[in-house]
């Protein structure tokens, strides 16, 4: 059976406008928080902001604002409220009993558990099924509610009626136990996956890190000619994949991984510590950013945050601007370009390269663009770190 547009789960989104959120990013974070959910298969139907400088400790937006969502929801048969940030149990709880008064079942979930949710429905290997799972009840059970209880105990799908207090104990427990044993689950898969890792030939190791969507899968396939899925939809790879590939006769790995988004749930970059690993021990990055969107620059922000946040910030890095086929200047860009007789992607790389320091690469993954400039750029550093790390290897010498 398919699905069809009409039986789609419908969305309202909620934000915040703060002194720390301007309106222009939360505009953006919205875009992609609906992203997220069309990821999920959701619809939204709208979006609703409001300027405060906090969230409200009980109902997230202002009571007056939070009154205006009700009355749509209830008006227009909304199933579901996602807000773009991380709700307590406390505003869960107020939320939800407010719609219970109306007589209305509402779900409310909030940015990261959708990540979570997207994950979980992506990933593969018992690996990231386990990781997946184990942040899932992490981020739940300081927030079981009647709603989000049943999620705790049956993984994906979201909503229905809850238990009541006296179940909710019990649930409480027995997500702690289920933690537990996901833990040392997890465990003995690391144990496994290190000895993995050692038994690997003696070979540098290059990963693809980067926010989500950028087209990392889809350059792991250009330079390793190897089938890899990637689809125009977040966190389309949740595993990470290796293969080996040859340059010029040199041999290395390459991962892809795992993308990265803003606003992370803390509990899943914990719980994928270990295929973060494979970027932790990775000797050369290459961060690929998707320069056709208008946020790419706050996304190598984010994707910065997080390589240092896992130890991996000092690495030999290449800056691979991606999708220069879809790249469309802004007016000033294409003024100031037009003036200095540039085309608008030679100023696009002449105001990047004045400024930083990290090599950096203009190319198109899907129309193949420029791939042979950053095949020797890549394969200058991997030559670099062959001999550093392996001084006595015979094998370039062949
Ligand atoms: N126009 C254009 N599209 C591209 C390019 N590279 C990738 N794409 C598209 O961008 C989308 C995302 O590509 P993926 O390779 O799946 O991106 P990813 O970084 O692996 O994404 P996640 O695994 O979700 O983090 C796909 O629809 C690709 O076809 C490019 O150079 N130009
Ligand atoms: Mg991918």
């Amino acid at each position: 059976m398919f699905s069809t547009e009409k039986d789609k789960e419908k969305a309202v989104l909620i934000a915040l406008i703060t002194p720390k959120q301007t309106e222009e990013q939360t505009r953006e974070y919205l875009a992609e928080l609906e992203f997220l959910a069309e990821t999920a298969g959701v619809e939204t139907v709208k979006s609703f902001t409001q300027r405060l400088e906090r969230p409200d400790l009980n109902t997230f937006l202002g009571k007056g604002r939070f009154e205006d969502v009700m009355a749509y929801v209830i008006d227009q048969g909304i199933d579901m409220i996602i807000c773009d940030d991380d709700l307590s149990g406390r505003q869960i709880r107020n939320m939800e009993s407010a719609f219970q008064e109306r007589k209305k079942e509402v779900k409310i979930i909030d940015r990261s558990l959708l990540i979570l949710n997207i994950f979980s429905m992506r990933a593969q290997t018992t690996q990231a099924r386990t990781q997946i799972e184990l942040a899932q009840q992490q981020y739940i059970l300081p927030r079981l509610t009647r709603m989000w209880s049943h999620l705790s105990r049956q993984r994906g799908g979201v909503g229905m009626r809850g238990p009541g207090e006296k179940e909710l104990e019990t649930d409480k427990r027995l997500a702690n136990d289920r933690i537990a044993f996901l833990k040392d689950k997890l465990a003995k898969i690391d144990r496994m996956a290190v000895t993995q890792r050692k038994n690997r030939d003696q070979m540098v190791r290059v990963a693809l890190v980067g926010y989500t969507n950028v087209g990392k899968s889809t350059l792991m396939r250009r330079l390793a000619k190897a089938e890899v899925f990637a689809e125009n939809k977040l966190f389309a790879t949740v595993d990470s994949t290796v293969r080996k590939v040859t340059l010029d006769n040199i041999p290395f790995l390459l991962t892809d991984t795992v993308g990265f988004i803003r606003k992370l749930p803390t509990t899943l970059i914990e719980a994928f510590k270990s295929t973060l690993d494979e970027v932790r021990e990775a000797d050369i990055l290459l961060h690929v950013v998707d320069v056709s969107h208008p946020g790419h620059e706050e996304q190598i922000q984010v994707v910065n945050q997080i390589l240092a946040e896992i130890g991996a910030a000092n690495k030999p890095i290449i800056l691979v601007f991606n999708k220069i086929d879809l790249f469309r200047p802004s007016p000033e860009m294409e003024f100031e370009a037009q003036e200095g007789d540039f085309s608008p992607i030679d100023f696009l790389k002449n105001s990047y390269l004045d400024s930083e320091k990290p090599k950096a690469v203009f190319i198109s993954a899907e129309q193949k663009e420029n791939l042979e400039e950053l095949r020797t750029a890549l394969l200058e550093l991997v030559k670099q770190r062959h001999y550093q790390i392996f001084p006595n290897s015979e094998f370039l010498e062949a």
